[in-house]
């Protein structure tokens, strides 16, 4: 059926007194209304993305148009908004029916963490930034809720995979929607980008995953040369910018974190002069950044390596198209669910170079895998490839496994080696000294029969093989660990629950349709 099918352009709109202020058309009207310009939409340009006519998008708003369904589904997919939901709000479960093989091929989708620091990073262009193959996942929308109250311009293409942003001369800093800054920790990036566009600023702090505390501290260090000052009282950062003396700097984190090099990276990119940032971290998200940055005009020498170089430009005016490359946890997640389950299976589009410890690990353990030849990302750079893994014996590896830095094995995987090591024979030690309350997490694992013994907060000790049994487990509140439950229950034989799991979509798009493209057996339902 078409737009112009249900919205016949010349029917008439219904007398006012048909239509009362608070009638559900009315509301929905004004729902329509608000949406489209939350997105920046002219009623023009709405009714094309409709494929009708601008008086028919009129006729909606003013509530005097009847709606079906199927245009209601329509204008929700147009203006990238539900606009409405049938049935009690609530949290998501899944139902999954484990114990069989996936099969085929599963494409690996752009990265959180890359998009994430892109949208902050686009503060800094005067011009247009589209970036492509944008992750739709509630962690973007977190950021981007937090970009469009302070003004930015955030519009989706009629795909819904590249959204171009454009920034304003003046930010509307006290708009901020405090709401959804609170959480994510990626707001903390807004620091760099910031310091740049105001002398006093105040940011909520930032929040996330439940993974225990995690420093900020590392991020002040590394903005001070830069002039800033931040001070934290009642749940706000209070920023200030200062003069600075010199316009070269060298700056040496005191951590080699990820987003505490971004930041240092958006601060270096409007700053005068050349900025060293030594101990950065390499990761792939930082590469990711880095070449959006060179697109932009900013000279950065270094990428990949744990020295960069940045030649700021005090003034960024450029339109550029970034493409976001693809994520290694998504990566290393598609591989786990097809090794837990002993299925043959192929992730395409893997972003190798970030995943060669973790497979050097696996091949220890046993993995039998194969590798086409290697091609690059869109971005031109990242090494792709696909891996097809096959049934495998595993076995425990001798050493324990832990994460380190790129080109260590990363952070992020780690929780992933707890579901295989328990599919393995053997103990395996995993050593998580980064996270104070990611391993604890992992001690749910026990529900579906594993052999999981917490030695203390940061280590796990994974006794193999598990006869995986289905059961019923709430969701931990964090991504990686959550995921690695639903994991287990495809390998578990039977019906398992999983409650609470919205906060798989921070990270995850469509990975439960995506499982079941492979065949596995899941149902999203709502109590
Ligand atoms: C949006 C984003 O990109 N998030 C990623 C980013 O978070 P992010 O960069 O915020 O990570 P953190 O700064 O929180 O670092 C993670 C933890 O590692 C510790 N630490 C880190 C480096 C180091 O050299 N020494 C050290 O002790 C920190 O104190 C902290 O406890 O990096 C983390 C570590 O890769 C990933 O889990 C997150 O997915
Ligand atoms: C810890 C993670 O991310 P964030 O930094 O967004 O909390 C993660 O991706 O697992």
């Amino acid at each position: 059926m078409t737009a112009t099918d249900t919205i016949p352009p010349d029917s008439p709109a219904p007398e006012p007194h048909g239509r009362p202020a608070d009638t559900v058309m009315h509301r929905i009207g004004l729902l329509v209304r608000d949406a489209r310009r939350h997105r920046g939409l002219t009623q023009a340009e709405l009714a094309e993305r409709l494929g009708t006519s601008q008086s028919a998008i009129a006729r909606i708003e003013q509530g005097g148009q009847n709606l079906t369904l199927d245009l209601l589904g329509r204008l929700s997919e147009a203006l990238d908004s539900e606009l409405f939901s049938v049935g009690p709000a609530g949290p998501t479960h899944l139902r999954v029916t484990g114990g069989t093989p996936l099969r085929g091929s599963v494409a690996v989708k752009s990265s959180k963490n890359a998009a994430v620091a892109l949208l902050c990073a686009a503060l800094l262009n005067r011009g247009r930034t589209t970036l492509r193959n944008v992750a739709r996942i509630v962690e973007v929308e977190r950021i981007l809720d937090v970009l469009r109250s302070i003004g930015v311009s955030a519009t989706w293409d009629a795909s819904g995979r590249d959204l171009t942003l454009v920034t304003p001369d003046e930010l509307d800093l006290a708009g901020i929607d405090a709401d959804a800054a609170r959480r994510t920790r990626s707001v903390i990036m807004f620091l760099g980008p910031l310091l740049h566009r105001a002398s006093r600023f105040e940011l909520p702090y930032a929040g996330g995953c439940d993974l225990g505390t995690r420093t900020v501290q590392p991020h002040m260090i590394a903005l001070r040369p830069f002039g800033l000052e931040v001070e934290a009282h009642a749940g706000w950062y209070s920023a200030t910018v200062g003069a600075t003396r010199s316009a070269d700097r060298t700056i040496v984190l005191t951590e080699r974190g990820d987003t505490v090099t971004e930041n240092a990276l958006l601060a270096a990119a409007r700053a005068d002069g050349t900025t060293t940032i030594r101990n950065a971290s390499s990761n792939y998200m930082v590469q990711d950044l880095c070449l959006y940055l060179q697109l932009l005009g900013v000279g950065i020498e270094g990428l990949g390596t744990t020295t960069l170089t940045v030649h700021g430009q005090p003034v960024l005016d450029a339109d550029v198209d970034y493409t976001i490359s693809e994520d290694p946890v998504e990566a290393m997640s598609l591989l786990t669910a097809g090794i837990v389950t002993g299925s043959e299976l192929t992730v395409t589009r893997t972003p190798i170079e970030f995943l060669e410890v973790e497979l050097a690990v696996l091949a220890e353990m046993g993995l039998r895998y194969s590798l086409s030849p290697e091609y690059r990302a869109d971005n031109g750079h990242t090494r792709l490839a696909d891996v097809t893994i096959r049934p495998s014996e595993l076995r425990a590896p001798i050493d324990k496994v832990h994460p380190m830095p790129f080109p260590g094995l990363n952070i992020d995987n780690l929780p992933f080696f707890a579901v295989i090591a328990a599919a393995a024979s053997g103990s395996t030690l995993i050593h998580d000294w980064v996270y104070d309350n990611r391993a604890i997490h992992l001690s749910d694992l026990t529900r579906l029969g594993a052999d999981v013994r917490l030695l203390d907060p940061h280590r796990v000790l994974v006794a193999g093989p598990t006869r995986w049994s289905s059961a019923e487990v709430v969701c931990p509140p964090a991504l990686r660990p959550a995921v690695c439950i639903l994991l287990a229950m495809l390998a578990a034989r039977g019906t398992s629950v999983l409650r609470n799991v919205d906060i798989i979509a921070r990270g995850y798009e469509h990975l439960y349709e995506r499982l079941v493209e492979m065949g596995a057996r899941i149902e999203v339902f709502h109590d």
